[in-house]
C-alpha cells in the first residue's frame, strides 16, 4: 500500500473508540487509522449544514485540508419521532453548549414526558464522510449513512456507550436492553455508525491501495 493511513477528523473521544472499533473490523488493521493526538492541532469547523451529510463532509473537508490525508468524518444524532426528528443534528448540543449528555438525556426525558409508550419511536442516524486527495486538484467526497430504530423509554440505565444510549432500546437484539446495557460489539453489529462505515469501508481501503 503507498500510504496506508486515514485520518479521522471527529472531538469526541467516545465517539472516536466506536469509530476506531469498527474500522478496525471492518479494514482488518492494513489501514492505520490517525485521531487528533496524531496531527498537529487545527479549529473545529462550525457544523452549521442544515442536515447530517452536510456536517460530516464540512468535517471531513477541514481534515482533509488541515491533515492532507484521506479524512472520515461522523455526524450522527438521535430523532425522535414525536419531536418531528429532532434533537437531530442539534443532538450534541440539545440543551445548550457547552455540550453534556446528562444534560440532553434530562432534557429529552422532560420533552417525551407526556408522550405515551406506543408513540416514542426514535432512530439514531450516522452520515460518515470520506474525502480525500485524487492528484486533479478536485477532491474526490462520499458519503453513506446508517439508521438504528429503536424507542425512547422513560429512566435511563446502562454504563457503556455515550451520549442518549442511557435511554434509547433499538429494536433489533431482543428489545430491552438500552445500547448503553449492550456489549460494545453489539451495539457496533447494529448500530447506525456500524453500518456506515461497514458501507464505506471499501472505499477507505480502495483509496488508499
Ligand atoms: O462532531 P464530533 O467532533 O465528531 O463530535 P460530536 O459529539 O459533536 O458529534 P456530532 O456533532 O455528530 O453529534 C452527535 C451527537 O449525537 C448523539 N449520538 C450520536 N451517536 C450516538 C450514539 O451511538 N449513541 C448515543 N448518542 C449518540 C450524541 O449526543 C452526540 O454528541
Ligand atoms: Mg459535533
Amino acid at each position: 500500500m503507498a500510504d496506508a493511513r486515514v485520518f479521522l477528523a471527529s472531538r469526541n473521544a467516545k465517539k472516536i473508540a466506536e469509530l476506531r472499533r469498527i474500522l478496525g473490523a471492518a479494514l482488518g488493521g492494513e489501514v492505520e487509522v490517525l485521531g487528533l493526538d496524531d496531527v498537529a492541532s487545527y479549529p473545529e469547523p462550525v457544523e452549521d449544514a442544515p442536515d447530517f451529510d452536510g456536517n460530516a463532509l464540512l468535517k471531513a473537508r477541514a481534515g482533509l485540508a488541515a491533515t492532507g490525508l484521506p479524512s472520515l468524518a461522523d455526524d450522527s444524532g438521535l430523532c425522535v419521532d414525536a419531536l418531528n426528528g429532532m434533537p437531530g443534528v442539534l443532538s450534541a448540543r440539545w440543551s445548550g453548549q457547552p455540550k453534556d449528555d446528562d444534560r440532553n438525556n434530562r432534557l429529552l426525558l422532560e420533552q417525551l414526558a407526556d408522550v405515551p409508550d406506543e408513540r416514542r419511536a426514535a432512530h439514531f442516524h450516522a452520515s460518515v464522510a470520506f474525502v480525500r486527495d485524487t492528484g486533479t486538484g478536485v477532491p474526490a467526497e462520499d458519503v453513506v449513512g446508517g439508521d438504528m430504530p429503536g424507542r425512547v423509554i422513560r429512566e435511563t440505565r446502562g454504563t457503556n456507550g455515550f451520549g442518549y444510549d442511557v435511554l434509547f432500546v433499538p429494536d433489533q437484539q431482543d428489545g430491552t436492553q438500552t445500547s448503553a446495557e449492550m456489549p460494545a460489539e453489539a451495539k457496533d453489529a447494529i448500530s447506525h455508525r456500524g453500518r456506515a462505515l461497514r458501507a464505506i469501508a471499501p472505499l477507505v481501503v480502495e483509496a488508499v491501495s
